[in-house]
């Protein structure tokens, strides 16, 4: 039996031939914000994709308590909708059931008034981002999987979306997200992991954020990498 917690995941993945998760171990507890890193091709979107039974050759055990809501990496939307009709349509379909005032106001929060109008298939890529990541918010769940939802994103609309994490996690969320945001994604997570050789590395946030230098992403891997060869962290 695996521990108990919010969502907690053993996984074994292989795929097209190659171990790409090797006895990865993920643990969330309740309110908990949970950042996963890791270098192109580590493994992070297939520890969610795991997670959320996607796939066919997974071995392991998830133990998930609550309703998980899954964010992926290709922004969800109604191409041929505007950005009202996008959000007015899944507000019916989620049954979220907010008033036209509610959605004004969620549009603006979103940064997306200027563009209400617009189809969503003509806007631009971080703006298909706030949108769909607009449609997800919309869903009411216990634990959130963000799979690089701000890549595109600009500084207003990263600092709206990590708000938004935090406000998560203060309403009782769990939140697990995968980004390479590293300075923003430190600044709010209360437990990370680094992708490395087909394990996850947990590690001690407030204590990288006093030995971190340097929040390029490079440097952030190379940093992450020598714990990992020296063995100061656990997997
Ligand atoms: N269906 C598949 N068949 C074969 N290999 C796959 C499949 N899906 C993923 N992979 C491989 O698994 C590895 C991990 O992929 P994954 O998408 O989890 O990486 P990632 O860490 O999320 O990368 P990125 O930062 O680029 O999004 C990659 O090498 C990828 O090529």
């Amino acid at each position: 039996m695996i521990e108990e917690a919010v969502a907690v995941a053993e996984l074994e993945v292989t795929l097209g031939g190659r171990q790409v998760l090797d006895r990865v171990r993920i643990r969330a507890g309740s309110g908990e914000l949970v950042f996963i890193a890791g270098r192109n091709g580590s493994g992070k979107s297939t520890v969610f994709r795991a997670i959320m039974g996607r796939l066919l050759s997974s071995g392991g055990e998830v133990a998930v308590r609550g309703q998980v809501g899954y964010h992926e990496q290709t922004p969800v939307y109604m191409p041929d909708m505007t950005v009202v009709e996008n959000l007015r349509s899944f507000n019916k379909l989620f049954r979220t059931q907010w008033s036209p005032a509610r959605m004004d106001q969620f549009i603006e929060e979103l940064g997306l008034s200027h563009a209400e109008r617009s189809n969503a298939s003509s806007l631009s890529g971080g703006e298909k981002q706030r949108l769909a990541l607009g449609i997800t918010l919309m869903r009411d769940k216990d634990i959130y999987l963000f799979d690089e939802a701000e890549s595109a994103m600009d500084p207003a609309g990263r600092r709206f979306y990590f708000d938004m994490l935090k406000r998560l996690s203060q309403e009782g969320k769990t939140v697990l997200w995968i980004s390479h945001h590293i300075r923003d994604s430190l600044a709010v997570a209360d437990r990370g992991y680094f992708m490395h050789g087909g394990k996850a590395y947990s590690f001690d946030v407030s204590q990288v954020r006093s030995s971190v230098q340097d929040y390029s992403e490079d440097a952030f891997a190379d940093y992450c990498e020598e714990q990992v060869v020296n063995s100061q962290w656990e997997c």
